[in-house]
């Protein structure tokens, strides 16, 4: 089953550079949530800092109730055992074929035998549709097979919540379509709560039962998809539709300084 996460008044930076700040929200048990927002917002820093991966400079990260931002590196990792987490690239070992990348978190962390490990390899690579390449390495397949043999890995320990940066970035549309059915397959198959940082609209339109959305340093929007889907706000809007009329410009930077960069938005 999935368990919940919940951020409060969540703040981070690096230096003096604030990526977003008093971040607050819950991320539903066994749900499916999208979280959106144009490149450079702290998509990937958020995921890092929900799993304990990076320490925020204020605030509380919960997950099934429990602290993060208040646990020893001991209770961290404990609780890092119950999550997936897949990387934007897949971050499968170069060297190791796609059956010992999947096996790799089992011996790790498992005292788990190598009969064990080859029936729960072999279950997950069934789940991915990717029985038969088990013996090839990362190099050998395409950027699809590496996303599912990614998916794969993070499923292996049973997670109770999983976390996707950008599980389609790379794969054309018939691909991406697929990674969401089984994204959602996955979800209703095993309970666990999904959380994806995507930048496919067709994805966020389709897959989540919630989305959010960080824009300028902050979470604008957060609400159940059909709610965000309808929301006049002009940052979601305009990101929904990918239009180029709107408060969204090339570079946040500039954004920030120019207020004419809104002009895009008026009548
Ligand atoms: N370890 C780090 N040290 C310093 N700055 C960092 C670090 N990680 C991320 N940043 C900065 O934090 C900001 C947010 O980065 P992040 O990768 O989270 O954005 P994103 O929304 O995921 O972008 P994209 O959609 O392009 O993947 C960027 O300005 C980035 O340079």
């Amino acid at each position: 089953m999935g368990v919940g996460a919940e951020v409060v008044d969540l703040t981070k930076s690096f230096g003096d550079q604030t990526v977003w700040s008093n971040v607050s929200l819950t991320v539903p048990a066994g749900d499916i949530t999208v979280l959106l927002g144009p490149s450079g917002t702290g998509k990937s820093v958020f995921l890092k800092t929900l799993i304990g991966l990076l320490r925020p400079d204020r605030g509380r990260v919960y997950i099934d109730g429990q602290e993060l931002t208040a646990m020893n590196e001991r209770d961290l990792y404990a609780i890092r055992q119950r999550c997936g987490v897949l990387f934007q690239d897949g971050a499968l070992f170069g060297s190791m074929t796609v059956y010992d990348n999947i096996a790799f978190p089992l011996r790790e962390h498992t005292r788990k035998t190598e009969k064990e490990i080859r029936r729960i390899v072999g279950e997950r690579l069934e789940l991915v549709g990717m029985s038969g390449d088990e013996d090839k390495l990362p190099s050998e397949i395409s950027g699809g097979m590496r996303k599912r043999a990614g998916l794969a890995r993070a499923l292996v320990m049973d997670p109770e919540l999983i976390l996707c940066d950008e599980p389609d970035s790379g794969l054309d549309p018939v691909r991406t379509a697929f990674l969401g059915k089984l994204i959602a397959e996955l979800n209703a198959e095993t309970g666990a709560t999904f959380l994806i940082v995507t930048h496919d609209i067709n994805t966020a339109r389709t897959l989540p039962d919630h989305i959010g959305m960080l824009y300028k340093g902050e979470l604008i929007a957060f609400a159940p998809r059909a709610e965000i889907l309808e929301s006049e706000e002009p940052v979601v809007k305009q990101f929904l539709n990918a239009s180029l009329d709107g408060p969204i410009g090339m570079a946040e930077e500039k954004d920030a300084e120019d207020p004419l960069a809104h002009a895009g938005a008026a009548p």
